[in-house]
């Protein structure tokens, strides 16, 4: 079976779903963080975000590949281990415009369809648009000032300031991020990561 845990930005997704994918013993799958390859390796071409040619061009050439472990995700270009560079906040400002490109998302979506299932799926359209088949659908939420404080303890810059990138990634995301009308929907702001974990495991179809 396939789970899907979507939401917006710092909700909690990437843990959660580590969480809960440890729980079941399969692997959890971060379709942000081919979002995020594409965007480093568009900018360390020094392409234009803007431009799906040029970004699928570098693509194709040396194609970055994904490693959903359930201890976390990695993604490969060769023997290169890209995951260090992706969460760094020029790939953060720059992730929605090449997210809004339809080639980049094909791209996309063809990778995490190609993985082997069962796995859980975190992102944005994991239950709408990429795997409307999910067994079990959910979608995360939380203020930008809790996720803020929350991610404030992984980034360089202030509280204000993170909170008005969360706010402006929404923002640039809220095509993509529409909750499956089939999707139970959890705001994590009163609960702890495990309280989370917890609510998803309790959501799942009794087998
Ligand atoms: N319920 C919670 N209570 C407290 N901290 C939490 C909770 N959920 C997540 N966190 C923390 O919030 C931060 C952001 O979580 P995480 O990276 O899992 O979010 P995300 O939705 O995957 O982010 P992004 O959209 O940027 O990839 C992490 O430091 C994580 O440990
Ligand atoms: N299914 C998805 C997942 C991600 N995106 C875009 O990637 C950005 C980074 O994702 P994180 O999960 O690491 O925050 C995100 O801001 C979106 O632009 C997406 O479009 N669809």
């Amino acid at each position: 079976m396939i789970v899907t845990i979507d939401g917006v930005a710092a909700s909690g997704k990437s843990s959660v779903s580590a969480g809960v994918a440890q729980a079941l013993g399969v692997p959890y799958v971060s379709s942000g963080l081919l979002y995020r390859a594409a965007t480093l390796l568009g900018l360390e071409a020094g392409t234009d975000l803007g431009d799906a040619r040029a970004l699928l061009t570098c693509l194709e050439a040396a194609p970055p590949r994904l490693e959903p472990l359930a201890s976390g995700n990695r993604v490969w270009q060769g023997g290169r281990d890209l995951t260090p560079d992706l969460h760094s906040s020029r790939v953060d400002s720059g992730v929605s415009v090449v997210a809004a490109l339809p080639g980049v998302r094909a791209w996309v979506d063809a990778q995490l369809r190609a993985l082997p299932q069962p796995f859980v799926a975190e992102g944005r359209d994991m239950g709408t648009a990429v795997f409307p088949q999910a067994g079990a659908k959910f979608y995360l939420t939380a203020s930008p000032r809790v996720r803020a404080e929350r991610r404030a303890s992984e980034r360089p810059e202030e509280v204000d300031a993170i909170e008005a990138a969360l706010v402006e990634r929404d923002r640039l995301d809220t095509l993509q991020s529409v909750p499956a009308e089939d999707a139970q929907v959890i705001d994590t702001g009163g609960l702890s990561l495990q309280g989370v974990i917890d609510a998803v495991l309790a959501g799942l179809p009794r087998a």
